[in-house]
């Protein structure tokens, strides 16, 4: 045998029960707060934890923050910096420690470690985001059966092209991964009603069936620990992104990883649209409050505890879910109402006619990702809700924008995460997150004006992958299929996107008459 590493017990591709296993350590997890220093036994425990779990044929994947923190230790910075060059300086002086200590921990174990340094450009469009996904399969299969190591590269990423917290990080790579379980490990026991550092009374959350609905039911503000930067939001927008890709996600305390075993053993109970899973789990634990009970699920879990986020009843497919949450959005085709409720319909196959386009905004090539924005009048003098209150009234019953919130979550220059704002997206669209295609008010929108009743509302409902590029759909926009030939000289589709992914919230109040 050469090199370092000694053969260690690897997973294997054709065992029925191995699972995938992605396991995000906050920087809470890595350093002490009272100590400012690495916090080893954890880490160790960490290691022999990893090995268990590959030993009973599982993959694993590791994100891990601390590459800042670590870089404070060294050059002895008590204060979080604020200088968005003093943070990349030390997260280059860190993330060479942090890796030069898991390589040390894991080699002991005879498991080799790599390191994956991304940032959201390295998976912005399809070819990039499939060549992540296939380095990091490779990395977890034979021969290598390693365990990657992954974290924002934030020696380089600038703002825009920021995952900006570990916890979103870490969800998109369960769904590079097509993880089974994202493990978010964090200085708490899991998701409580409020933070249990300030609120004595705060309890924690045991199966969460429904994020949004914990998301409303909790006060997560985001005072964490003094090395940490998303606090819980972050989490429950990570276990948004990750339950939506079918990953079971669990929030743990990482000062016992050994624990992430027992979870892991145990399994997943089904949603309780099965029914069985929720009458064994209801007759296992004690009384909650009924309403408590309706809104988020079961009592704290214990032994160990933790709280669990059940995958989605019916997670979308890795392409979907890809388009929706990890591919940048180049530009946005703006919608009618019309066009809106064919794509939304089940038999529409998320195809995109030409005739229903009345604004094209941005620049993109053929298969960039797009975002897809209708464009609806509607009164000024009725009140009415943007549709991106989760919770809100399902008077109008048109799927959209659940998850539109996550893209509202702006970081500052000192890197503080402020919490999404959930808008109104009416003709004032500079609310809608920063990207070089930002939605304006299309020339036709602009020209007929507001009447004095009505103004314009523009939402994105979904996202999808341009088959023509933005030159192209802008002159082919409103017209027939059957005339695409004749105004462009050649019609490679009669659409101008396929398999639209729709966001999942609700369209509230019905817009007056175009
Ligand atoms: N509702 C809540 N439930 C649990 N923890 C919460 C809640 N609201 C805020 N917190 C805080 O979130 C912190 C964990 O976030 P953070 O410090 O960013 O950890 P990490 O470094 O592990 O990502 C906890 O220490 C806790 O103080
Ligand atoms: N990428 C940064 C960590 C960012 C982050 O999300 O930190 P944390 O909230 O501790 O998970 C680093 O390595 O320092």
């Amino acid at each position: 045998m050469t090199g370092a590493h000694a053969p260690a017990a690897g997973p294997s591709h054709t065992n029925p029960t191995s699972k995938t296993i992605v396991i995000k350590l906050g920087t809470s997890s890595i350093i002490s707060e009272s100590t400012q220093l690495p916090k080893i036994a954890i880490l160790s425990s960490l290691v022999e934890t990893c090995h268990k779990l590959r030993s009973l044929g599982h993959r694993v994947v590791i994100v891990c923050s601390g590459a800042i923190g670590m870089g404070r230790i060294r050059m002895s910075i008590t204060e979080r910096p604020k200088a968005l060059g003093e943070r990349q300086a030390l997260a280059a002086l860190g993330q060479l420690r942090l890796i030069a200590l898991w390589d040390s921990l894991f080699s002991t174990v005879g498991i080799p470690v790599a390191q994956v340094l991304l940032t959201r450009n390295d998976i912005a469009d399809r070819p990039r985001y499939n060549n992540a996904r296939t380095t990091l399969d490779t990395l977890i299969s034979p021969p290598f059966d390693a365990i990657p190591i992954v974290n924002e590269n934030d020696t380089v990423s600038v703002s825009e092209l920021r995952f900006g917290d570990n916890d979103t990080l870490s969800a998109i790579t369960a769904g590079l991964v097509d993880a089974d379980f994202l493990f978010l490990c964090t200085d708490v026991d899991g998701l409580y009603t409020g933070n249990p550092r300030s609120d004595p009374n705060a309890r924690r959350l045991g199966v969460v069936e429904d994020v949004a609905a914990a998301r409303k039911a909790v006060s997560v503000a985001t005072m964490g620990s003094s090395f940490g930067t998303g606090g819980m939001q972050t989490k429950l927008i990570a276990a948004e992104l990750a339950t939506a890709a079918g990953v079971a996600t669990v929030i743990i305390n990482g000062e016992h990883p050994e624990n992430i075993v027992k979870v892991v053993e145990r399994g997943i109970p089904p949603s309780s649209s099965t029914g069985a899973a929720k009458m064994d789990l209801a007759s296992s634990v004690s009384s909650l409050a009924e309403e408590k009970k309706a809104l988020i699920g079961y009592p704290p879990l214990e032994d160990p505890a933790h709280t669990l986020f059940l995958p989605t009843a019916n997670p979308l497919s890795s392409r979907k879910w890809s388009i929706l949450h990890a591919l940048h959005p180049a530009g946005a085709l703006i919608i009618d109402e019309g066009a809106f409720n064919r794509i939304a319909r089940a038999d529409s196959g998320g195809r995109l006619l030409p005739a229903g386009v009345v604004g094209v905004e941005g620049n993109w090539e053929r298969m960039q990702a797009i975002r897809l924005v209708v464009r609806r009048r509607i009164s000024k003098s009725v009140p009415h809700t943007s549709g991106l209150e989760e919770g809100a009234p399902l008077s109008g019953s048109i799927p959209i924008a659940r998850s539109l919130g996550q893209y509202l979550l702006r970081t500052d220059e000192a890197g503080t995460r402020t919490p999404p704002v959930i808008d109104s997206l009416r003709k004032d669209v500079s609310v809608l997150p920063p990207s070089p295609a930002r939605v304006e008010p299309t020339p036709e929108a602009a020209q007929a004006g507001e009447g004095e009743d009505w103004e314009w509302q523009l939402i994105e409902v979904g996202r999808a992958l341009a088959n023509y590029t933005s030159i192209e759909s802008e002159r082919i926009k409103g017209i027939k299929s059957s005339q695409i030939s004749a105004t462009l000289g050649y019609a490679d589709s009669d659409y101008l996107t396929d398999q639209v992914a729709l966001h999942t919230l609700v369209l509230p109040s019905p817009s007056v008459s175009d």
